[in-house]
């Protein structure tokens, strides 16, 4: 689309302050035994707090909501007080739910107004540049509903019959087209009246906040992902978030 047809985007959105809302009170059953995932340290500090600072390095955020393991807001409360985090930036802790759905919205319950761009953000996604960040908001405030990160996949897919029994084998039942998909990451970023109305309409399992907007029938549109965004899930997720760690503070030469 030429910039001359491109429909201007509601100025009110152009202008808009941006909260995250940043999903942390999962255990992380699949990194193993340990404490809450978001608060296991990488390179000697919480990942929950190498994600709030990604977030928060984007000079548009100027209020993040940690949504804290259901028995661990005073905990994450005294993270944020005993790291140094910008100033410009304000900080709500909320206690999360059973599944990521519910802790989202219990974040996007104590939301105060005045903030109409909103992020939700995986504390298992510590890495992820300010630029990716940014090109997110920016997406919103040209007009976008709904906004996510995505990457073109490395694999190819099939899609399966799940197996009957543990262990069996799974038929293949069809492989879609590589090129037409994309694997999805966060910060995903919305019009916050659209992520409110998702959130208080659409039930059923969903595993991300940007299919719950897709269920209102809302165009959702993607913008480059980065490979450094990518989610501490398994053990193996450790090693290369170890490493990105590593090179960056080469990079910055200490
Ligand atoms: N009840 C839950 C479950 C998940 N999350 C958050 O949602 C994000 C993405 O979830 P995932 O990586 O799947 O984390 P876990 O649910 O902790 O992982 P697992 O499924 O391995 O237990 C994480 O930042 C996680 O803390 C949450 O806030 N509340
Ligand atoms: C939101 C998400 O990170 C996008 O890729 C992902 O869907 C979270 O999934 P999980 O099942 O909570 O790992």
């Amino acid at each position: 689309m030429s910039d001359e047809s491109r429909p201007s985007p509601p100025a009110a959105l152009a202008a808009a302050r941006t909260a995250a809302v940043i999903p942390a009170a999962g255990r992380g059953v699949r990194l193993g035994p340990g404490a809450p995932k978001a608060l296991r340290a990488l390179s000697g500090t919480p990942m929950l707090i190498h994600a709030v600072r990604a977030l928060a390095a984007s000079r548009a955020v100027s209020l993040v909501v940690v949504v804290a393991p259901p028995d661990g807001a005073a905990e994450v409360r005294s993270l944020l007080d005993a790291y140094a985090l910008p100033e410009r930036t304000d900080f709500l802790v909320v206690p999360g739910g059973q599944t990521r759905q519910e802790s989202v919205k219990l974040g996007l319950d104590v939301l105060p107004s005045g903030h109409d761009i909103v992020l939700v953000h995986d504390a298992a996604r510590p890495l992820v540049p300010v630029d990716t960040v940014d090109a997110v908001i920016e997406a919103v405030r040209d007009g976008a509903p709904a906004v996510v990160p995505a990457l073109p996949l490395a694999d190819t897919v099939k899609q399966v019959e799940p197996a009957r029994a543990p262990g069996e084998p799974e038929p293949v039942v069809a492989t879609p087209e590589r090129a037409l998909l994309r694997a999805v990451q966060t910060p995903q970023g919305f019009d916050r009246a659209t992520l409110v109305r998702a959130h208080e309409t659409v039930t059923g399992e969903v595993t991300d906040d940007a299919g719950m907007v897709e269920q209102l029938g809302l165009t959702v549109v993607a913008v480059p992902g980065h490979e450094e965004a990518f989610k501490v899930t398994r053990p193996l997720d450790l090693v290369l978030a170890e490493a990105v760690l590593a090179r960056r503070r080469l990079n910055d030469g200490f």
